[in-house]
């Protein structure tokens, strides 16, 4: 017989479990040293969700404000609610923003750009330098815009991680993934996270290069890109990672 499945720990940030956490017990979560918040598929909610939940998360062992993270507005353009979720998630200062260029145009913004194609960038990475500037100097975090260049600002500083391969956007969710990469950067130097996320998003990068010479099309990309990720190694790295400031 199966056993029945653990029930999932309560999140202050995951809707699902917001009924949970907020009418629950509270008990004091572990500390964490990073953590991704992305806004992927919402439930249709109370629009008040996000403000009580936001109110909570301001008032109340907020665990966000003393840890890196990094937030990904996914399609923030797609909708007022994911656009209303992602600027309260921007009060509680991620230590990084990663989007694409359409993303970052929307949330620099706070209006929901009306050539939104939901996930995907109607826009190239460069279209979005001076939005990604003023949502750094406004929020305090780091911002990597993805895309054919991606670019990694803190608002006066920009560089450009120029490794990748265009089949890597054909694949659902590259951007996700690079997201989680560079939050797994961050943890290791906190105290640099410009440097973390370009050195995340170069090397991801790289391993869809190498992936590439395997690949016959986005899905055997996916899987040769994990394993080149996987084997990287520092040779490998130093002799093709290709970062230039802009
Ligand atoms: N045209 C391209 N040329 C080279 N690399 C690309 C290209 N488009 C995307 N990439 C790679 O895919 C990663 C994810 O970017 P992107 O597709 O912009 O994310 P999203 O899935 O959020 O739209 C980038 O960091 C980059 O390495
Ligand atoms: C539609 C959607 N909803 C949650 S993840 C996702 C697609 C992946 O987004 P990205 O391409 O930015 O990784």
């Amino acid at each position: 017989m199966v056993p029945p499945l653990p029930s999932p720990r309560p999140h202050p940030l995951n809707p699902m479990h917001h009924q949970l956490r907020l009418h629950g017990p509270r008990r004091q979560l572990p500390p964490r040293r990073r953590r991704i918040s992305r806004h992927g598929p919402l439930p249709r909610r109370d629009p008040r969700l996000h403000s009580s939940l936001r109110r909570r998360l301001r008032q109340h062992r907020n665990p966000l404000r003393s840890m890196a993270w990094v937030l990904d507005p996914v399609a923030v353009s797609a909708s007022e609610f994911r656009m209303r979720a992602c600027l309260g998630l921007l009060e509680l200062r991620p230590t990084v923003i990663r989007g694409n260029a359409s993303e970052i145009l929307g949330l620099a913004g706070a209006q929901r750009i009306q050539s939104s194609k939901g996930a995907d960038s109607s826009h190239e990475s460069l279209d979005a330098m001076d939005a990604a500037k003023s949502l750094a100097l406004k929020t305090g975090a780091i911002v990597a815009v993805s895309g054919a260049v991606d670019f990694i600002t803190d608002g006066s500083r920009a560089v450009g991680a120029h490794n990748g391969v265009p089949m890597m956007q054909k694949i659902t969710a590259t951007g996700c993934t690079v997201t989680a990469l560079i939050a797994a950067f961050v943890a290791v130097v906190p105290s640099n996270a410009f440097e973390a996320a370009a050195c995340a998003l170069s090397i991801f990068g790289l391993a869809g290069e190498l992936g590439m010479d395997m690949a016959r099309g986005p899905a055997s990309l996916r899987m040769h890109m994990i394993d080149s990720l996987y084997s990287l190694n520092e040779e490998t790295v130093i002799s093709r990672v290709r970062i230039a400031s802009l």
